[in-house]
């Protein structure tokens, strides 16, 4: 069996799952995209699950976006929005996750990674952590349509200075643009945050996730997804970015 993404329970009623690749930066495969489809299916349905949260294994990375080693196979527009699309489809629904979701940002977020982060209800991070959508410098945009979400969480202009620069941010720049709520110095400090959140009743916590999810319905934020994830696709087959990946892929040579 599979251990890329593991689940346990924090606390009573907390379902953590990490993601565990750190020898990848946890880097996102096929794989744990289909666990953490997965993993949401199961937790959506279970009672005893009151909030999801999201962080990755070891001290050095939250998660370093798609996996490069696998994803650099992909070179057409077709083949690159097969794999960007289905890993939208696991971030929608983690967006639209009828209970609260709270990404711990432990290590280095980039790229997708800040992709999963955005997706969740609330972000925190630890201490002199670096986070950026790096996308721009790779010649694509954000290609799990995370970027529409973060239009929808932060202000637009806070936004758009995150998207355009690719800019690799502290926590405490983070928290002024809204994309981090609280930073944290120890990791068991994560627990005593949601707290706050948990001594609350389930029917209280979904009743205000609803409201939001509502919102997002109505105003198609799957469909806008869904372009946004279009456009990455047709960027990903061009040169610029191929040669981006390559130079990556090839820089300890
Ligand atoms: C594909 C979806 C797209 C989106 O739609 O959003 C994206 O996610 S685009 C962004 C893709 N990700 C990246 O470009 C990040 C690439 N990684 C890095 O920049 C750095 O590794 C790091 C995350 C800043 C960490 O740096 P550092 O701590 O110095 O570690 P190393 O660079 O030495 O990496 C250790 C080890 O991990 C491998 N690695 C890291 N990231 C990835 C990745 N995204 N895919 C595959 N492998 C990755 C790296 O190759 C090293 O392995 P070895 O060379 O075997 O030691």
């Amino acid at each position: 069996m599979s251990n890329c993404l593991l689940k346990t329970f924090v606390g009573d009623s907390i379902l953590q799952l990490t993601i565990n690749r750190p020898e990848k930066r946890n880097a996102i495969s096929y794989e744990v995209m289909n666990e953490l489809d997965e993993a949401i299916d199961l937790a959506k349905e279970d009672k005893d699950v009151k909030m999801l949260l999201i962080r990755g294994s070891g001290e050095q990375a939250f998660c370093s976006g798609g996996d490069l080693s696998e994803f650099h196979a992909l070179e057409t527009e077709k083949a690159a929005f097969g794999m960007l699309s289905k890993m939208g489809q696991v971030l929608y629904k983690l967006a639209t996750f009828p209970k609260p979701t709270i990404a711990y940002i432990n290590g280095t977020a980039i790229g997708g990674g800040c992709e999963i982060a955005t997706a969740c209800d609330i972000r925190i991070a630890k201490k002199g952590v670096k986070m950026g959508f790096v996308q721009g410098h790779q010649a694509i945009t954000t290609g799990w349509g995370c970027g529409t979400i973060l239009t929808e969480k932060l202000t637009p202009a806070n936004a758009m200075s995150l998207l355009w620069s690719g800019s690799i941010i502290l926590p405490e720049e983070a928290i002024k643009l809204g994309f981090i709520s609280e930073v944290i110095e120890e990791d068991e400090q994560v627990l005593s945050i949601l707290e706050k959140y948990t001594d609350k009743q389930s029917e209280v916590l979904q009743a205000y996730k609803n409201m939001l999810v509502r919102k997002w319905e109505q105003t198609n934020l799957r469909e806008r997804m869904m372009e946004e994830i279009k456009v990455c696709a047709k960027l990903w087959e061009k040169e610029e970015h191929l040669l981006a990946v390559k130079q990556f892929r090839e820089r300890k040579k």
